[in-house]
């Protein structure tokens, strides 16, 4: 079986190669060009792509992958809001990814930009590189005592869940399916959430029905002073409601990982590039915002999984087994 692997980089490489000898019958080629119209016909002569979170799998680069022949998508990722699946179907391709490879990593980098955003230790770094070792703009506020609410309570948000229990918070979380077994958290509505909690950290996935749930309504029912974190998607935003929020101090602190706008940039090093649009460096304009471009996930654990699962997926698909991860449309 062959595969192409769109938009790698040479940490996709290492881990993937590291294990390729485990699964025989499976042949990688590795390319940087990511995936978009222009480039679905290299795919040509392979059975199946294997693509990231930033690609670009819209109806019209499925149509032309299934003009090249290719049966399967391996999603190297969790999320897979940006496969149209309706056109996946039409084609008969199937979706294959790694749920779950490694909700620690996410929910570690969640808290990590909670704490860098709350306590300044960003700035606080530049400053005394620089020789300055006053105090001036970095008072933050203890977590110890504080709220903390989950969005969306699967496997990312219970270990988000768990780490702020551990910092001694009182955990609250709203999911459209409450988990029984988490007796550690009380589940309570959206607007109970908004209204009550010190931290709010997002965990559900991008759909029709949580695209831009943070909003001017929402924003307006949260605590003054409250703490956003978003590491999910970016989607889950109304960004200009978020940046008027934050104009209107709202916010004590917010963390992205994810943002709106970031599919062009993700990934690359841009730092000699005209920038196009702005939302980003009007986020990164206020001295409460901290950003990182979508890592949440960038462990070696985790990486490690991504490689194991992805190449186990496609094993599945090649001797005809049943396809667990399957994503169904
Ligand atoms: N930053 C990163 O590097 C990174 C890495 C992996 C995943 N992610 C994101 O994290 C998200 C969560 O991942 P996961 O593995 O925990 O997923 P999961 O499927 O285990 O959990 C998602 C949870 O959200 C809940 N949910 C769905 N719709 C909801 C709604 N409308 N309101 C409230 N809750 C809702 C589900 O019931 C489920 O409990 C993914 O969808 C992905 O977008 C980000």
């Amino acid at each position: 079986m062959k595969i192409l692997f769109y938009g790698t980089k040479n940490y996709d490489e290492e881990f993937f190669e590291k294990i390729l000898p485990d699964y025989p019958g499976i042949q990688i080629k590795f390319i940087e060009a990511n995936i978009y119209e222009e480039t679905a016909s290299l795919s040509k002569g392979y059975d199946a792509i294997c693509a990231f979170v930033n690609a670009d799998l819209s109806a019209p680069v499925i149509d032309a992958l299934a003009e090249q022949g290719v049966k399967l998508i391996l999603m190297r990722c969790a999320g897979y809001n940006n496969v149209d699946l309706t056109a996946t179907h039409k084609h008969g391709i199937h979706v294959l990814r790694v749920p779950g490879y490694s909700p620690e990593a996410v929910a570690e980098h969640a808290m990590a930009l909670a704490l860098t955003a709350n306590r300044h230790t960003h700035k606080a770094y530049i400053k005394l590189r620089e020789n300055n070792f006053s105090l001036n703009g970095l008072m933050g506020v203890n977590l110890y005592h504080k709220t903390a609410g989950i969005i969306g309570t699967g496997k990312i948000g219970q270990a988000m869940a768990r780490i702020c229990k551990g910092f001694g918070m009182k955990v609250i979380a709203y999911d459209l399916y409450p988990n029984k077994n988490l007796d550690f958290l009380e589940y309570v509505s959206l607007d109970e959430l908004l209204a009550t909690s010190d931290l709010i950290s997002l965990h559900c996935p991008l759909t029709d029905e949580t695209k831009h749930l943070v909003n001017a309504k929402t924003i307006d029912k949260m605590k003054d002073g409250v703490i956003l974190v978003n590491t999910s998607r970016g989607g889950l935003i109304k960004t200009e409601d978020l940046i008027t929020g934050i104009r209107e101090h709202k916010f004590f602190a917010v963390g992205l990982d994810v943002y709106e706008e970031e599919t062009d940039y993700v990934y690359e090093d841009m730092s000699e590039e005209i920038m196009q649009t702005s939302l980003i460096q009007r986020l990164l304009s206020f001295p409460n915002v901290t950003m990182t471009s979508h890592q949440g996930f960038f462990t070696k654990e985790a990486l490690s999984n991504i490689a194991e699962t992805t190449l186990q997926n496609a094993a599945d698909f090649m001797n005809q087994k049943e396809l667990k991860n399957e994503v169904l449309s």
